[in-house]
């Protein structure tokens, strides 16, 4: 054939294979969403997950159990799955135990962090590269979801063990996109207004429900695209619904003076921005960004995730001053630009997208967007320097 003639097209019948194997990773919409369920000891897991497993919702969900110990041969018995209209059904041959014991460990051997972080399992199923092109072609994040008991949680916060300085259970909060605040029935609303406002504080990012019995709708929980390039409104309005930048509401804005320990209890470093028992979560409002103003938080988020430094920290450094050492855990922020675009950043530890979710030009007051975007920031020693950074190339702080 001469190189200048036109190939004919010979169609082709689509293959059961190619139609669940996208050809590349951008299409989410044929690959299985998956939701991490974490916890607290004891919130209500099982609960949860015995609802997934037995109730009528029109869901074809599995559940792969990730059990410390030796323990999965309990939870097989404990939660039996068979339903009423198979009672012959053996519950516990739904189970199928990972000889490994731990998914993190058996899928990336290198990876040792705390067993019930779900940090590091969300980024292995998020924008791993090496991920992508295996099982990343069948699955991808759908959410992180943590449950905490009412009665328990907040002591549960207070007295956990630390792995690398911060709590097991405050980074289970600091990685969700939703939370069930379980076991309402057992406390009083005072009670459990006190815990949540603990909790959002911690994680302003993720969508919050009250629940007994891990009683909720499933399509609250699953399937909500919180990493997915489709997210889209919904995604945009569950952050501008959780990013609750209220001035007001300091219930611990104070100088604790000499004796305090900065440990068992919380503390309100400047407005929006608040630290409990080594982790932090940042707020910060973002103005209508220029294009150009767009593409410095681009590179100042990619500094701080990826090095975990501020870009202005390279001259001090060299200066032989010791700086103190942050790192973020997660992130999310909703960002609008002059020219009336909407762009939305998601971020699990060292990992991020600011995904354009919105061209200009279109009516932004018909979705409810307000005309500024907002930006949080969970991890480890985010402090007011790390604010004063971010404020100022924001422009907020009257500097380019
Ligand atoms: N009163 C009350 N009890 C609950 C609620 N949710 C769960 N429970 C009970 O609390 C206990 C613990 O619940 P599980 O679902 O086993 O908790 P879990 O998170 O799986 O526990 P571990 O796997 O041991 O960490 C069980 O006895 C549940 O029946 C609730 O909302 N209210």
């Amino acid at each position: 054939m001469d190189d200048d003639e036109i190939p004919t097209l010979i169609a082709t019948e689509p293959t059961a294979e190619s139609l669940l194997r996208p050809s590349n990773t951008n299409a989410p919409a044929t690959t299985v969403p998956l939701t991490i369920i974490t916890g607290f000891l004891g919130a209500g897991k099982s609960t949860l997950i015995k609802r997934i497993l037995t109730e009528r919702h029109g869901y074809r969900i599995a559940v792969i159990m990730n059990e410390f110990g030796d323990t999965a041969d309990i939870e097989s018995k404990t939660i039996n799955v068979s339903n009423p209209e198979d009672p012959a059904g053996e519950g516990s041959d739904e189970f199928l135990e990972l000889a490994n014991g731990c998914l993190c460990c058996s899928i990336k051997d290198s990876e040792t962090t705390g067993l019930a972080d779900p940090g590091p399992i969300a980024s292995m199923f998020w924008q791993n590269e090496e991920y992508s092109m295996g099982l990343g072609r069948d699955i991808h994040l759908d959410g992180v979801l943590c449950v905490i008991d009412a009665v328990f949680g907040q002591k549960q916060i207070e007295e956990d063990h630390a792995v690398d300085g911060v709590g097991e259970s405050l980074r289970q909060l600091a990685a969700s996109d939703v939370i069930l605040l379980n076991k309402v029935d057992l406390m009083s609303a005072k009670e459990v207004d006190h815990l949540q406002t603990l909790i959002t504080h911690v994680n302003p990012a993720a969508t919050l429900y009250r629940t007994i019995r891990a009683e909720i709708d499933l399509g609250k929980i699953m399937g909500i695209g919180a990493y997915g390039p489709d997210r889209l409104l919904g995604e945009r309005r569950s952050i501008l619904s959780s990013l609750s930048l209220n001035d007001a509401a300091d219930d611990h804005d104070h100088d604790c003076g000499t004796g305090c320990d900065n440990g068992t209890h919380a503390h309100h470093v400047g407005p929006h921005h608040y630290e409990l028992r080594g982790i932090t979560s940042l707020q910060v409002r973002c103005p209508v960004l220029t294009a150009a103003r767009l593409q410095q938080l681009d590179e100042w988020i990619r500094t701080v995730l990826w090095e975990n430094r501020l870009p202005e920290d390279d001259a001090t450094a060299q200066s032989g001053q010791a700086l103190p050492r942050f790192e973020v855990l997660r992130c999310k922020g909703i960002f609008v630009t002059d020219a009336g675009a909407t762009h939305v950043l998601q971020g699990v530890r060292n990992l991020y997208e600011i995904a354009l979710v919105e061209e200009g030009g279109s009516e932004r007051g018909s979705v409810g967007l307000p005309d500024e975007g907002k930006l949080v920031l969970i991890g480890k020693g985010l402090d007011a320097r790390v604010r004063r950074s971010l404020e100022a190339v924001l422009g907020l702080l009257g500097r380019s």
